[in-house]
């Protein structure tokens, strides 16, 4: 009874919260514009894949895109917090990790996701330097090719992680593309020990095919012992795997992952949930823009597994979200329509 009241008192001290997820990831905020396969050929941007820029070739960029349509000119983003705001909008209780700089881009991303009600971590004092962003370029075949420019993002650090709020989450995030900067992947690995060692279930995102081969050892380094759940496309398991059977990807991830989901485009997603393999099918849609596809499919797959929805559910909503994703332009849905997908799949008439 001691022990109880003890309890009480320490969580009152602490206001302590419990969450659904933990995230971690880098903070971006997007540009999206409509350009053609020409484009991407003219100015070597590589199709399908997240490339690291720096400030001149973003630069440089932004200025052959002038005259081309814009679809969004400032969004918050970054793939884990695409995953953590839609998780939040189907009713999940959620905490981000990420890094701003003290500058305009910044207050927006963090003002954005408090609107989202997203709890983030504290920003260091020492904050001067340029906020993350992203340029996602769009072609007529709904690919999505991203130049990023990491910025202050890339300083996420062992400081940003709220060990408190960590012990106190049923899951941890962790967003794979954060493999690229050293003080990240640090704080990624110091989170997943701290969950492991509190009973948190730990997931991981492989994020993109080029980071998983270029951060090989970065990679294996984070997946350590290996993890509760991983999110990969079909293109990042045969990555990981160094091969291109996408059967021998599979047996390759049961051994780093006790569950897994490999997405599949127009195809839906196979769902290991640890005993058996699920093929989830794909809504029918008419696709224009598949930015943000698999990020939503984690945010909503996750939500669908904390709500205790099981592995056909979280994959059936999962995929209904991500659908909905590709059929628009941008990343993310309105919150409204994450609860008209939720009736849909969960408890339809
Ligand atoms: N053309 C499409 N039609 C319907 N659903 C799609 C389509 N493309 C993607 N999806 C949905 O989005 C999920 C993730 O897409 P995928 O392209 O595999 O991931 P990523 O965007 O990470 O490359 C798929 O599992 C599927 O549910
Ligand atoms: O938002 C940003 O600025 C990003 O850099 C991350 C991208 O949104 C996702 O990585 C794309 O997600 P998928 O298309 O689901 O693989």
């Amino acid at each position: 009874m001691e022990e109880f009241s003890l309890l009480i008192s320490y969580m009152q001290k602490h206001d302590m919260k419990n969450y659904h997820i933990y995230g971690m990831g880098a903070a971006l905020v997007d540009t999206e514009i409509e350009v053609d396969d020409a484009f991407l050929l003219a100015n070597g941007v590589d199709k399908g894949l997240m490339t690291l820029v720096d400030v001149d070739r973003r630069n440089q960029l932004m200025d052959s895109l002038k005259g081309h349509l814009v679809h969004a000119r400032r969004a918050s983003g970054g793939s884990g917090a695409n995953t953590i705001i839609a998780a939040r909008y189907f009713g999940s209780d959620v905490f981000y990790s990420c890094r701003v700089a003290n500058d305009e881009y910044g207050d927006f991303y963090l003002q954005d996701m408090s609107h989202a009600g997203v709890d983030t971590c504290d920003q260091d004092e020492n904050n001067e330097g340029i906020t993350g962003k992203c340029l996602v370029m769009v072609t007529p075949d709904a690919e999505r090719s991203m130049n990023t420019y990491l910025g202050i993002s890339e300083t996420l650090s062992a400081r940003e992680l709220d060990v408190e709020a960590i012990k106190a989450s049923e899951y941890l995030y962790i967003e794979g593309y954060l493999v690229s900067s050293d003080v990240s992947r640090a704080a990624t690995i110091k989170a997943k020990k701290i969950a492991e060692e509190n009973g948190v279930k730990t997931s991981l995102s492989l994020s993109d095919p080029g980071i998983v081969t270029f951060f090989r050892e970065g990679m294996e380094e984070m997946i350590g012992e290996g993890v509760d759940l991983l999110f990969c496309n079909e293109d990042e398991a045969m990555a990981w795997a160094m091969t291109d059977d996408i059967d021998i990807a599979i047996s390759a991830l049961r051994s780093i992952a006790k569950t897994f989901v490999i997405t599949r485009g127009a195809r839906g997603a196979l769902v290991f949930d640890g005993t058996q393999e699920l093929h989830i099918p794909a809504k029918k849609v008419k696709a224009v823009d598949s930015n943000g596809a698999g990020d939503m499919f984690a945010g909503a797959f996750l939500h669908g597994l904390t709500a205790g929805y099981g592995f056909q559910k979280a994959g059936e909503l999962a995929c209904a979200a991500a659908a909905e994703v590709v059929s628009g332009y941008g990343p993310r849905l309105a919150a409204e329509k994450h609860k008209v997908i939720l009736q849909q799949v969960i408890c339809p008439e």
